[in-house]
């Protein structure tokens, strides 16, 4: 049978890439199978996700490759002229490392060659990176952005979650762990990360009008200013680094540490150490794959572009701030800097909030890390006065410190990765329904005790029974007793790291079939007595929940033994999205899932109740209560009834939406440092094969009659036949009009 047409197209463009057909084909199958044979997908952003599936596949095979020479290597190391075979090894490492590369990937790192537009239509054999930095004009590659899968006119539903699929047990029962609401979008009241960064960041761009002359025997990477901001100081580093500059030199993109932060005793990364690395990461981040594109060329554009733009505004008889290219787009930051006020004594501040709108300069393409300052260097006439105050001409543009709102940053630096790479993952956000960015808060990828939670990981608290010290290799070998898995009913994990299929199902059945559900009471239940109540009420009892016990440092197994999951983290691709129907962001996952699968565990700020009860009445809080061993024979003190609070430190779980009673996620105890009865992590499993682009939600436990702290009132919108609130509402009703007749 002829290939069908989508397929050849494939193919086309892989090779335009310098990729084989035989490198194409099994990755493509794969990818058909993954994406459901839906080619819009695959085709889309010029096969973006077929070309980094292949470079994926490539990378994994040459590590493994290189991982088999290592070994080799190891084992036919002789003792004498050590230093010398080191040397030599060394060198072959990076030689073979280079052939075992991607071809595209090669082509980039060295300069060598490139398409001049994207995947299309590739020019092998053009522009050197060490070739003279004047490449201008038309001949620049496109970058290709993140994968967003957008919704489409042929296909509304592209993007779309997809409708979780029916699970269900009868009776939806009582969960013991709660979740209480977050405000969605409320990013003023939370804590900013990117806040934080910022109040360490000095942007700016200076438009200098110093002659010729004045700038005599300065060093060209030396930005002459006058600005109260310091950010002369900062450039007049000895260590900066120029990055890039104009053809003729007039514009010049320097990078140096902050003094303030200690960076002037710091070692100063090469340019080509810093191009390497910068080239790598659009790669990984950004998916450029355009074999032409260059970071030092893109720096380059950059220049000839201010100097342009800054060559016509010279020409035009009122140099209009309008041509003044802003670091930033963000209207609102602007509004607040000093840049507003420079422009609004000139009566210009509305050609400012122009000029801001009409920049294409993007920022997130340039090095705004905390401990580093940019600074773009412009040499033309005019002057500014000697208190750095902006003249009648170009000015200095400062954003100060600390003026810019979380969500202005997040929307000058096109942050994308959710995690701010704190994930061995990126975890990309989109919305394709309105306008708004992620809500604020600080991300980390394990809880951290907020005061006064009594969390003891101590080598002295780790008993002989808590680990399996005898241990040696994979715990989960045949010939393996690990204490870790004895000292509960047996390993929860497969050799494919995913969940046994009967633990997984006990605990699904625990969780919601109430006749297989063990609920405890305590005596005196902490959460009751945090109320602060006159009279302390009886316990509500707390669900009994089957537990995991993973392999930790006390142990004599290895890293990668396979009773080690949750303390591996996230290694699935997931995305944060927007949905459509009124839930606020959510979780989705980018690739299919097979059941029993770890996805995340719950991470938040690990409070005592009493903290949790203090801190509702001043904030917004989303608990889940470590309560599976409440009501058992050992009691929790007052600072051993804990929570965890993911509201504003937490990790990619605060995300995720609820679903009564058929979420494909189900949350699960897992004991990673001890067993301590108090603390545990929450870690997050598929109950059921999970498609790829599909929403992740776990059930809260919320009861939506139950008007009482923790559970804030939300309408639910899970859509599940099963739904609570739903069943809730119709009660009441019934109730209503019952009464109604009655009466
Ligand atoms: C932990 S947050 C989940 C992330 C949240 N959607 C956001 O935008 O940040 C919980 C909040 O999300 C919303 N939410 C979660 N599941 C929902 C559902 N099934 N129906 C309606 N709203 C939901 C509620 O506002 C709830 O208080």
């Amino acid at each position: 049978m002829a290939p069908n047409a989508h397929v050849k197209k494939a193919f086309r463009a892989m090779n335009a890439l310098g990729i084989e057909d035989k490198q194409v084909k099994p990755v493509l199958k794969e990818l058909l199978s993954l994406y459901d044979k839906n080619w819009e997908l695959i085709a889309e952003d010029n096969y973006r996700a077929l070309a980094d599936a292949i470079f994926d596949a490539q990378e994994t095979q040459a590590t493994q490759e290189r991982n088999e020479l290592e070994k080799k290597a190891e084992c036919s190391g002789s003792e004498p002229d050590r230093g010398k075979k080191a040397r030599e090894s060394d060198e072959e490492d990076e030689d073979a490392l280079d052939e075992l590369e991607p071809p595209l990937k090669r082509l980039r790192r060295r300069g060598e060659g490139g398409s001049s537009s994207g995947l299309n239509s590739p020019d092998l054999g053009s522009h050197s990176l060490d070739e003279p930095t004047t490449i201008h004009g038309g001949d620049t590659a496109p970058i290709l952005l993140p994968f967003h899968p957008l919704s489409n006119e042929n296909d509304p539903n592209a993007g779309a979650p997809i409708v979780p699929k029916d699970e269900r047990f009868a009776d939806m029962p009582f969960s013991s762990t709660h979740q209480d609401s977050v405000e969605i979008g409320n990013s003023s009241a939370a804590i900013s990360e990117m806040e934080n960064t910022n109040g360490h960041v000095e942007v700016g761009e200076t438009v200098n009008t110093v002659d010729g002359a004045s700038t005599n025997g300065v060093p060209p990477t030396i930005t002459e200013r006058s600005s109260e901001h310091k950010l002369v100081a900062t450039v007049a580093e000895s260590s900066a680094l120029e990055l890039a500059s104009s053809h003729t030199g007039e514009v010049k993109i320097n990078l140096s540490f902050a003094p303030a932060t200690g960076g002037s005793s710091r070692h100063l990364p090469s340019m080509e150490e810093l191009r390497r690395a910068m080239e790598e990461r659009c790669l990984r981040s950004y998916k450029i794959l355009d074999p032409n594109f260059s970071v030092g060329r893109f720096m380059d554009d950059i220049c000839s572009c201010y100097l342009e733009l800054a060559t016509k505004a010279e020409n035009s008889a009122n140099q209009s701030p309008e041509n003044l290219p802003f670091l930033t787009k963000n209207v609102d930051a602007l509004k607040k800097s000093v840049a507003t006020m420079a422009f609004a004594s000139n009566g210009s501040s509305d050609l400012a909030t122009k000029a801001i709108n009409s920049s294409n300069l993007s920022p997130e393409n340039l090095p705004f890390v905390n401990e580093t300052a940019v600074t773009m260097d412009f040499t033309s006439e005019g002057s500014n006065d000697e208190n750095g105050e902006v003249g009648d001409t170009m000015g200095l543009v400062v954003v100060p410190e600390c003026q810019i709102s979380a969500d202005d940053w997040r929307l000058i630096s096109g942050v994308s990765d959710v995690t701010l790479g704190r994930e061995t993952v990126e975890i990309p956000w989109v919305n394709e329904v309105n306008s708004k960015v992620p809500p604020a808060f600080r991300y980390m990828p394990q809880s951290v005790v907020y005061r006064d939670a009594e969390v003891k990981f101590t080598l002295m608290n780790i008993s002989d029974d808590q680990c399996c010290s005898s241990c040696c290799g994979d715990c989960l070998a045949p010939s393996m007793s690990c204490r870790c898995a004895t000292a509960l009913s047996g390993f929860a994990y497969t050799v494919d790291g995913i969940l046994q299929k009967d633990f997984l199902e006990e605990c699904v059945s625990e969780a919601r079939d109430p006749k297989k559900q063990v609920v405890q009471f305590c005596k005196e239940c902490p959460f009751e007595k945090a109320k602060t109540e006159e009279v302390v009420e009886p316990c509500k009892g707390h669900l009994k929940r089957k537990v995991i016990k993973e392999c930790w440092i006390g142990c004599g197994c290895v890293g990668r033994c396979g009773n080690r999951v949750v303390q591996q983290g996230i290694h699935n691709k997931l995305q944060v999205f927007y949905t459509p129907d009124g839930r606020g962001w959510g979780v989705r996952s980018l690739e299919k899932l097979p059941k029993g699968a770890f996805v995340c565990e719950f991470a938040g700020e690990i409070l005592t109740i009493t903290e949790l009860f203090q801190r509702r009445s001043e904030k917004q809080t989303s608990p889940v209560i470590l309560d599976a061993y409440w009501g058992s024979e050992q009691g929790s003190g007052v600072n051993e009834a804990l929570c965890l609070d993911g509201t504003q430190y937490g990790n990619i779980s605060r995300f995720i939406n609820h679903r009564c009673g058929d979420a494909n996620l189900i949350e699960i105890p897992v004991h990673v440092e001890n067993m301590d009865l108090h603390y545990y992590h929450v870690a997050f499993f598929t109950t059921r094969e999970i498609d790829a682009m599909e929403e992740l939600t776990w059930d809260y436990g919320v009861e939506f009659n139950d008007h009482v702290f923790p559970t804030l009132p939300f309408h639910c919108r899970c859509g599940s036949d099963s739904c609570r609130n739903v069943m809730q509402i119709s009660s009441e009703k019934t109730k209503k009009s019952k009464k109604k007749k009655k009466a």
